[in-house]
Formats: C-alpha cells, sequence, structure tokens
C-alpha cells in the first residue's frame, strides 16, 4: 500500500504548564520524572510528553485517553491555540511553529476547523446564518455563502431548520449546526473536541453515523478526540491512546484490542468484544496442504464473530480466508477460541511491525472493527 501523504506531522511535541516549563523538554532528568514527580519537583504539569504522530490525509485519527490525559492539549496545540513548548508540527509539510499571526488565522478559519462540544452557536443568528458565519468572516459575500450554507444544512439533515434560532434546536440539532459550519469553509481537516459528550446516546450514534458517513462520502480528514472506547473503535482509522501526555499506543482498533502494547492498554480494552473487532486476516494460520479444498471462504476483513457464525451454519471445523481467489490463510475453532477468550494475542501470521504500522490495509481492517460495533 501506498503511504497517504500526512497532513499533520507531529514530532516529539512537549506542552509543559508551569513555572519554567521550558526547561523541562530540555533537561532530560525532568523529562524522565513521572507526572506526580514533575509536579512536586517543579510544579510543572506535562500535559503533553514527547508526543510524535502523523495524522494522514483521508483517515479518521482518534485522540482517547482518561480525563486529564492530555487530549485537548495535544489537538489545540496542532493550530496553536495552545502555543507548545517544544517539538514540530507541519500542516501539509508548512512549519506551523513559525506561522504569523495572519497565517494563523488562516490555518483556524480555512485549514483546520474545529468542531467544540459547546457548540459556540450564536444565539441571536438563525440555523442558516450561523451556518455561514465561518465564510463570512472569510470575507464571502452575503448571497454567495447563503447559498453555500444552505447546500451544506442539506448534508448534516437540518433542511427545513433554517430560520430557527440555536435556543429552538435539540442538543443534536446544535450539534449538526456546529459541524455544518465547520464544514462550510471546506477544510483540509476537522478537529472534534468531544463533541458529542453532551448528548444522549441515541443522537449521539446519528451524529457518529454522520462522521463515520462523511468520512466515506467526502473522505475528510478528522482528528476526534473522545475519552470514549467504543466512541474510539467505532470512528477511528487509527486510535491515539494516552496516559499522563504520552501516546502509550499508536495503532488500528484491531491492533489496540488484539496487541495492547502493554497492562494499561490491556485493562483499558479488557471489556471490549474481541471477536467483532479483530479480523480473521489477523488470527489466521498459514495454510497446510488439503486446506484450499474445504470450510467456507471469508474475506481477511471479515470479524472473528462472522467466521464462527459461518463454521456453526456450515458445519466444518475451519474456514478459509481468501483473497481475489487466493488462499491466505486457515481459521479453525481452536484459533477463534482463543481470540474470543483473549488466550491469544492476535499478531496474525504476517506478524507484528512497529507501532501503527501494520502491514496490507489498515483502513480496510478498521472498517471491519468498526461494522461490527455500530
Ligand atoms: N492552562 C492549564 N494550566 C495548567 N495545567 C493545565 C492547563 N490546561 C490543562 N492542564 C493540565 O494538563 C493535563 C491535561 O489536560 P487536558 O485538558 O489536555 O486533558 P484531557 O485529556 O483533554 O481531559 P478531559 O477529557 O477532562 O477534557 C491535566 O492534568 C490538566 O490539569
Amino acid at each position: 500500500m501506498s503511504e497517504r501523504p500526512p497532513v499533520f506531522a507531529v514530532r516529539d511535541l512537549w506542552k509543559v504548564f508551569g513555572p519554567k516549563a521550558d526547561r523541562v523538554p530540555g533537561t532530560p532528568d525532568l523529562a524522565a520524572l513521572t507526572a506526580a514527580e514533575l509536579r512536586e519537583r517543579t510544579g510543572c504539569t506535562a500535559a503533553v510528553r514527547d508526543v510524535s504522530f502523523d495524522v494522514r490525509k483521508g483517515e479518521v485519527f482518534v485522540v482517547m485517553g482518561l480525563s486529564g490525559s492530555g487530549k485537548s492539549t495535544l489537538v489545540r496545540c496542532l493550530t496553536r491555540l495552545i502555543e507548545p513548548t517544544a517539538g514540530a508540527i507541519a500542516i501539509d509539510g508548512e512549519d506551523v511553529l513559525s506561522m504569523d499571526r495572519a497565517r494563523l488565522r488562516e490555518l483556524r478559519r480555512h485549514r483546520a476547523a474545529m468542531v467544540f462540544q459547546h457548540f459556540g452557536l450564536l444565539p441571536h443568528r438563525s440555523v442558516l446564518d450561523n451556518v455561514a458565519y465561518g465564510l463570512e468572516i472569510q470575507g464571502m459575500g452575503r448571497a454567495q455563502r447563503r447559498e453555500k450554507a444552505a447546500e451544506v444544512i442539506g448534508k448534516v439533515g437540518l433542511e427545513g431548520l433554517e430560520d430557527r434560532r440555536p435556543g429552538q434546536l435539540s442538543g443534536g440539532q446544535q450539534q449538526r449546526v456546529g459541524l455544518a459550519r465547520a464544514l462550510a469553509v471546506d477544510p483540509q481537516v476537522l478537529l472534534f473536541d468531544e463533541p458529542f459528550s453532551a448528548l444522549d446516546p441515541l443522537i449521539r450514534r446519528d451524529m457518529q453515523e454522520e462522521v463515520i458517513r462523511l468520512h466515506h462520502e467526502e473522505h475528510r480528514t478528522m482528528v476526534f478526540i473522545t475519552h470514549d472506547l467504543s466512541e474510539a473503535l467505532r470512528l477511528g482509522d487509527r486510535i491515539a491512546l494516552m496516559r499522563d501526555g504520552r501516546v502509550v499506543q499508536l495503532g488500528t482498533p484491531e491492533e489496540i484490542v488484539g496487541r495492547p502494547a502493554d497492562a494499561y492498554v490491556r485493562d483499558f480494552v479488557r471489556d471490549v468484544p474481541r471477536e467483532q473487532v479483530i479480523t480473521v486476516g489477523a488470527a489466521m494460520r498459514r495454510p497446510l496442504a488439503g486446506d484450499a479444498d474445504s470450510g467456507p471462504a471469508l474475506a481477511p476483513t471479515a470479524t472473528v464473530s462472522e467466521a464462527i457464525e459461518a463454521l456453526a451454519r456450515s458445519g466444518d471445523a475451519a474456514a478459509r480466508v481468501v483473497d481475489g481467489g487466493r488462499l491466505l490463510g486457515v481459521v479453525d475453532r481452536e484459533r477463534l477460541l482463543n481470540v474470543v477468550a483473549g488466550t491469544a494475542e492476535a499478531t496474525g501470521m504476517t506478524g507484528a511491525t512497529g507501532p501503527g504500522e501494520p502491514p496490507g490495509a489498515p483502513g480496510a481492517r478498521a472498517e471491519a472493527g468498526r461494522a461490527a460495533l455500530r
């Protein structure tokens, strides 16, 4: 697979709050301290600690972690809503840290639009004018921006509500207005800061579907903060799991669930139904002589859960994993049970590569996991 170029490239990023914050990243003794030790020794909080990652074009990149792990600080650093202490950030190869005020404004207005949990809508303006607001501050003429706003309102399913004020909308509808406003400026990347956490579960699911749809139909690049694991697994092509300012694992949902990097991640994903996330492509063994002839055929992106169902129906002992007519491997009952029981790491016969850089097509496998969780 050819690597998609990064939209954001983040390297060795630090954000330290507190007195003389600058000295922390450059002083190995301080940089090595735990969060609690650092606070005690220096009075500083390292909200983001030595984080590096790329956000690839067209992917949904989820930043997940418990409250206080540094998610918001990290994402706010991307457009310098919070000024990083050390490190490098580039958008499309352009250095973000050296941008002047005008360039930064342009970055935030045109290139990386933020959708907040509290939608920041203007209460005295109609839905249409709220959606058009971003275009207005870009200097677009009234007729043109209203036309564009109406088009985006249609996209997010708010037709007929154009003339309402935000106060006359439900929470979910308000969030759609916030989303439409961000979309109207046609940004390269959408940044979501826990946008759905205040919504009730059904509406939340609706909005998640909306994000998935935008991802599929418009191939939007999105960075999505959440503290909710099932939301992360449902939406993310890749997930950066944060703890105390560090990214403890970066990978596809399948990798995070199937190959947790450490005890913390393992504990975090303990209750996830592995068979709904892990694919037969990861669980299979190499084919042996005679394997080609029997058992149902599954695509490598099929989940373990789908494989179990196929075997239950056919009565066979094993299923074949095939791609374009080629036999890739075999999953037998024992392998499938091991995934369900969590007694085998789903490393697959292709073996592991570095964290976050799986072989094959991570997007497709993440998609299989998401489909299962929907
Ligand atoms: N302006 C600030 N001054 C000092 N410390 C801060 C500041 N902003 C954030 N922090 C600290 O940095 C750490 C990371 O905070 P951040 O808000 O990024 O976490 P989060 O993962 O987004 O949390 P939540 O899910 O609760 O929003 C926390 O310990 C927080 O107290």
